[in-house]
C-alpha cells in the first residue's frame, strides 16, 4: 500500500455534502412540508445505499464463477461474500418496520406528490433480479408489462442489456455439471441410490395404508404417485427433459444430480463448501421472497385496496410477483430427493478418500 501523503477527513471521504444534501422533500416543494417525508426518503436511499453493497458482492462472486476452472480458495471466498450477502438481507428486511412506524393518513399527506414515481423503477433492484437469474420468462404478465413502460430509455436499455448476460444461476449450472462426481468407476451408485429411493416410496406407501381410508386413502395414494413420478424423471433423461420444457425445473440434468450428490454426502469434507454455496443461495432466495412479504404487508397496512402510484393493482400485483420471482427453485427441489443417511449407499474406500482431506497424513 503506498503511503497516504494527504490528510484524509471524515465528511470528505465519506462525500457528506452530496450525500446529505440529497434529501429533497417534494412536500417541502409543493409547500406542504410533510413530516414523515423524510424518514420516507432516508428509507429508500439506504435500500438503494445496500443494494449497491449487494451488487458489489455479487458482481465480484460472479467474476469468480465466471472461471471454467475454480479452486477451492475461490470457493471460499464466494461462500464468505455470499454470506455477507445474507447478513444484509436480514439487515434491510428488519428496515421496513422502522419505515412502519409512519402512520397510513401521514402517508397521505405526501402520496399524491409521487405520482408516478414507484419502486418498480429502482434498477438496482432489477438488476440484482436479473443478475441472480430470474428470467423475463418467469415474470407475470404486468411485471413484464411495466418493466418496460414505466422505465426510462436510459435504465431499460441497460436492463434489456443485462438479460442478455450471463446470469448466477446460469454460472451454478455449469460449474454443478463440471463436477466429476457422477462417474464413478466400478460403483453404480445410481442404481444404488434408486433401490433406496424406491424402498423409501414403498415404505410411505405401507405407512399410508395402515393410516388412512376411503377418499383419503385415495388422495394421498395419489400425492404419493405424483412424487414417484418426480423421482422417475431423475432416472429418465427424456422425462425430466420434459419438465424443463415445460418450466417445472430449470436446472440441467447433470447439475440437479450433482447438487444432490453434494446434498447427500454433505458430511464428505470435500463437500463442505460447494454445499454451503447451495445452502447460501437458498438462503438468498428465502431472505428475498420473506423481503416481498413484508413489503406486502406494509401495502396492506398503507393502501388497502388503492392502486399504487406506479398505477399497478398494488398488493395484489405484488403478492403474484412473491411466488413467480422465485430465483432457485430446483435446489429446494432437491430435499424431494433426499433419502436419510441410513437409507444411502456406502461409498467404496476409494471414492471416500477421493472426497476426504487428509491433513493427518494417510
Ligand atoms: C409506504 C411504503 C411503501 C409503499 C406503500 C409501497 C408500495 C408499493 C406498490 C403499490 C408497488 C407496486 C407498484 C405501484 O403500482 O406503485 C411497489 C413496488 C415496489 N416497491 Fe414499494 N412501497 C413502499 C416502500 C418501499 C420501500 C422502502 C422499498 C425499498 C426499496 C420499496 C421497493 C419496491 C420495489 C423494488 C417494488 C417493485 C417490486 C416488483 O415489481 O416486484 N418499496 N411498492
Ligand atoms: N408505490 C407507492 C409509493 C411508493 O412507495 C414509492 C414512491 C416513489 C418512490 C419509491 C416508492 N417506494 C416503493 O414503491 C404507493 O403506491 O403509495
Amino acid at each position: 500500500m503506498r503511503k497516504n501523503t494527504h490528510a484524509c477527513y471524515y465528511s470528505d471521504y465519506l462525500q457528506l455534502d452530496k450525500l446529505l444534501g440529497a434529501q429533497a422533500m417534494e412536500s417541502e416543494k409543493h409547500g406542504h412540508p410533510a413530516h414523515d417525508e423524510m424518514l420516507f426518503i432516508v428509507t429508500h436511499q439506504a435500500y438503494e445505499l445496500w443494494f449497491k453493497q449487494l451488487l458489489h458482492e455479487l458482481r465480484s462472486v460472479m467474476a469468480l464463477m465466471g472461471d471454467p476452472v475454480l479452486d477451492d480458495r475461490a470457493l471460499a471466498t464466494i461462500v464468505h461474500r455470499l454470506k455477507r450477502f445474507t447478513v444484509i438481507q436480514k439487515l434491510i428486511n428488519e428496515q421496513i418496520s422502522v419505515l412502519e412506524t409512519m402512520s397510513p393518513q401521514d402517508f397521505l399527506e405526501f402520496r399524491d406528490y409521487l405520482v408516478p414515481a414507484s419502486g418498480f423503477q429502482s434498477v438496482q433492484f432489477k438488476e440484482l433480479e436479473i443478475r441472480l437469474g430470474l428470467r423475463r420468462s418467469q415474470r407475470t404478465e404486468a411485471d413484464r408489462q411495466f418493466f418496460y413502460s414505466r422505465l426510462n430509455e436510459a435504465d431499460r436499455t441497460y436492463l434489456l442489456a443485462l438479460e442478455q448476460q450471463e446470469t448466477l444461476t446460469c454460472q451454478l449450472d455449469r460449474w454443478l455439471s463440471r463436477l466429476p462426481l457422477l462417474k464413478f468407476e466400478g460403483f453404480a451408485f445410481w442404481e444404488h441410490y434408486r433401490r433406496g429411493a424406491q424402498d423409501m416410496l414403498d415404505s410411505d406407501e405401507a405407512i399410508i395404508r395402515q393410516t388412512f381410508e376411503g377418499d383419503s386413502l385415495t388422495s394421498q395414494l395419489d400425492e404419493l404417485d405424483g412424487t414417484r413420478a418426480r423421482f422417475q424423471a431423475l432416472f429418465d433423461d427424456s422425462h425430466y427433459q420434459r419438465l424443463l420444457a415445460e418450466g417445472q425445473l430449470s436446472l440441467s440434468h447433470d447439475a440437479m444430480m450433482s447438487a444432490l450428490f453434494i446434498n447427500l454426502y454433505r458430511d464428505e469434507p470435500l463437500f463442505q463448501l460447494p454445499f454451503q454455496l447451495l445452502t447460501s443461495l437458498m438462503e438468498i432466495d428465502e431472505l428475498f421472497t420473506a423481503w416481498r412479504y413484508r413489503h406486502v404487508l406494509m401495502v396492506q397496512r398503507m393502501l388497502g385496496s388503492k392502486i399504487g402510484t406506479g398505477g399497478s393493482s398494488g398488493s395484489d400485483y405484488l403478492r403474484r410477483n412473491t411466488e413467480a420471482n422465485r430465483l432457485f427453485r430446483d435446489l429446494y427441489a432437491i430435499s424431494t430427493y433426499l433419502l436419510p443417511k441410513h437409507a444411502l449407499p456406502v461409498l467404496p474406500d476409494k471414492v471416500k478418500k477421493r472426497l476426504g482431506f487428509s491433513l493427518g497424513g494417510d
